[in-house]
């Protein structure tokens, strides 16, 4: 098909799902996202009770083309986490009595972006999917609970993480990081908030699409700081990223590395030397290498090194750095601390 014939199959499908809740395929749900986008209060007054959208489980199922709040699905006790723009809920199928995570975002918020990027993307270290419906003005992403909850909550309870478990941790996000990479996406908020853990603590997925980006085919960067990009965290932020130069994949290696200071301190980079804004620092300085341990093992100094090369073209690509994991948990003896040992005081 040429574009523009498919441009039209795109408008016919869409034109097909608007106003109706279906059983579909992610392609079905990422059209749909788009039109999401932009929406407000100042729409006309029968899009406040609109309910449409794409479910990819059967598990999750629609009646007559709706899925409503309280109708079809409810939200389980308390808040699970918050996300960019959102709070996350457990929820429960009424009809089927399936339970899953749901995150909700109002429509000014909502980016495409978080749907679009992760719309067909399979891959054990990455969170799935499981659809997305509007109602009125919230969008309800729906997605894989994760028991574990989340690496910022378990830094929480357990203040710092032994070596080991941080290399872990380090080396599954990075495996998610080589995929998403692959497939061309930027995830743009690498953090211990978006990294969910399975009941036993030992395996990781990654999360929170909010401010991801579409990478331009041709590898090269891509301007960040412009339209609707929010930039991250800015503890994690990458030198490229607050100098406002173009910017591709690396910048989620240097949040992962950030991420890593924080699983080995129990406290963000940078914060305890400057005050904020912190993005000038981050720009001028020398990267946070003095934040090391100094009780590291060599090979896990040399890994976060790698990551924090300032200049983008020199630093580790998300695949060089996971080997450099994989060497260094090796030569730290393995994974042998648990996954929730005794509290350690923040450095
Ligand atoms: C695939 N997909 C769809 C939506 C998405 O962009 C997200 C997210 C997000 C952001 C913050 N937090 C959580 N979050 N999820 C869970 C869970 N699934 O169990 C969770 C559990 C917690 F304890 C705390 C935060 C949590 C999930 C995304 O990635």
């Amino acid at each position: 098909k040429t574009t523009s014939e498919k441009l039209s199959m795109e408008e016919f499908l869409v034109d097909a799902l608007k106003g109706n809740v279906i059983l579909g395929e992610p392609r079905n749900l990422a059209c749909l996202a788009k039109t999401w986008k932009g929406l407000s209060s100042k729409t006309c007054p029968q899009e406040m009770d609109e309910n449409e959208g794409v479910l990819l489980v059967e598990k999750l199922k629609a009646v007559d083309y709706e899925y409503r709040e309280d109708v079809h699905w409810t939200k389980c006790q308390s808040l699970l986490g918050t996300g960019s723009f959102g709070d996350v809920y457990k929820m429960e199928d009424k009809q089927t009595g399936f339970q899953c995570a749901a995150k909700k975002v109002r429509v000014e918020h909502f980016r495409a972006e978080e749907l679009t990027t992760c719309t067909g993307m399979m891959h054990p270290k990455i969170l799935p999917l499981y659809g997305a419906v509007k109602e009125g003005l919230w969008v309800t992403i729906f997605m894989k609970l994760m028991e574990g909850g989340s690496l910022g909550q378990l830094l929480k309870q357990r203040g710092y993480l032994p070596e080991d478990r941080a290399l872990d941790y380090l080396g599954q996000t990075l495996e998610g990081l080589e995929y998403l990479h692959a497939c061309g996406v930027l995830h743009g908020d690498v953090k211990a908030d978006n990294v969910l853990l399975s009941g036993d603590g030992n395996h990781t997925v990654l999360c929170d699409f909010g401010h991801a980006a579409h990478l331009h085919p041709d590898g090269g960067g891509k301007y960040l700081v412009t339209g609707d990009y929010v930039p991250g965290t800015e503890t994690h932020l990458a030198p490229e990223i607050v100098m406002g130069k173009r910017c591709d994949s690396k910048v989620d290696v240097w949040s992962s590395c950030c991420m890593m200071l924080h699983l080995l301190n129990g406290c963000h980079p940078w914060t305890q030397y400057y005050n904020h804004p912190l993005c000038l620092k981050i720009a001028k300085e020398p990267p946070p290498l003095r934040e090391i341990p100094p009780s590291s093992h060599p090979s896990t100094a040399h890994v976060i090194k790698a990551g924090l090369e300032k200049e983008p073209t020199k630093r580790a690509s998300a695949a060089e750095l996971r080997a450099k994991v994989y060497t260094a948990l090796q030569q730290v003896g393995g994974l042998t601390s648990p996954w929730r040992g005794e509290y350690r005081e923040p450095r």
